[in-house]
């Protein structure tokens, strides 16, 4: 599909944090606009949404995690997959805050060759002002020991700020995949050459991704 902004660019955006925090409420409030009131434990759930990131039509494949401890092989495979995670906690759990240290360090152990990887810290139920047990300065704390990371309050419940966080880490991709295709100017290949390349394409026979 094209459009006058260029052809739309396809990214994955996996959603991680510990069990209750919000992080379907979140997803479901920026996919479908509504705010889920009742605690139903995800497995994995994945969300398609277009979106218009600084003139850019973006498609972002949402992947909502689950929380709890058994289905860590399914979350591992989407932290491989996704280009960008929005690490979520809840203002009125510290330990939710504490559990993200481990999900950052799996992200930047998958991703070791990979610089700048886009990360969102997320302080959600922040409509719950009167139990909140993270202050900002702790969390803002955290987001600069985790390289300078964007750290924002949201609430699922009334919206606040829902589309900023993925806006955000979308952007960021963005720029990181710019900068990338910048960096590899395409280039017309030499006279011969695309011939010579089919011949040696054509001694390793046909290659296979098996995912
Ligand atoms: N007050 C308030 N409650 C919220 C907010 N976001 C989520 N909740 C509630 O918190 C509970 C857990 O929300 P979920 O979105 O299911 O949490 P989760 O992180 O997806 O949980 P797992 O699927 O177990 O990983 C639900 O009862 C939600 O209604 C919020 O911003 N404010």
């Amino acid at each position: 599909m094209s459009s006058r902004a260029g052809p739309q660019r396809e990214y994955n955006i996996a959603v991680l944090g510990s069990g209750g925090v919000g992080k379907s409420a979140l997803t479901a409030q920026f996919v479908q606009g509504i705010f889920i009131e009742r605690y139903d434990p995800t497995i994995e759930d994945t969300y398609r949404k277009t979106i218009d990131v600084d003139g850019r039509q973006v498609m972002l494949e949402i992947m909502d995690t689950a929380g709890t401890e058994q289905f860590t092989s399914i979350r591992e495979m989407y932290m491989r997959y996704a280009q960008g995670f929005l690490l979520v906690f809840s203002i009125t759990s510290p330990s939710s805050l504490a559990e993200l240290a481990e999900l950052r360090e799996q992200i930047v152990h998958m991703k070791q060759h990979e610089p700048n990887i886009p990360i969102v810290l997320v302080g959600n139920k922040a409509d719950l002002e009167d139990d909140r047990r993270v202050t900002r300065a702790r969390a803002f704390q955290v987001s600069q020991q985790w390289g300078n990371i964007p750290y924002y309050e949201t609430s699922a419940r009334r919206r606040l700020n829902v589309n900023e966080v993925f806006v955000d880490v979308c952007r960021q991709i963005l720029r990181k995949d710019m900068s990338v295709r910048k960096d590899q100017p395409s280039r017309r290949p030499k006279r011969g050459e695309g011939r010579r390349r089919r011949d040696r394409d054509k001694e390793r026979g046909s290659r296979c991704v098996i995912l």
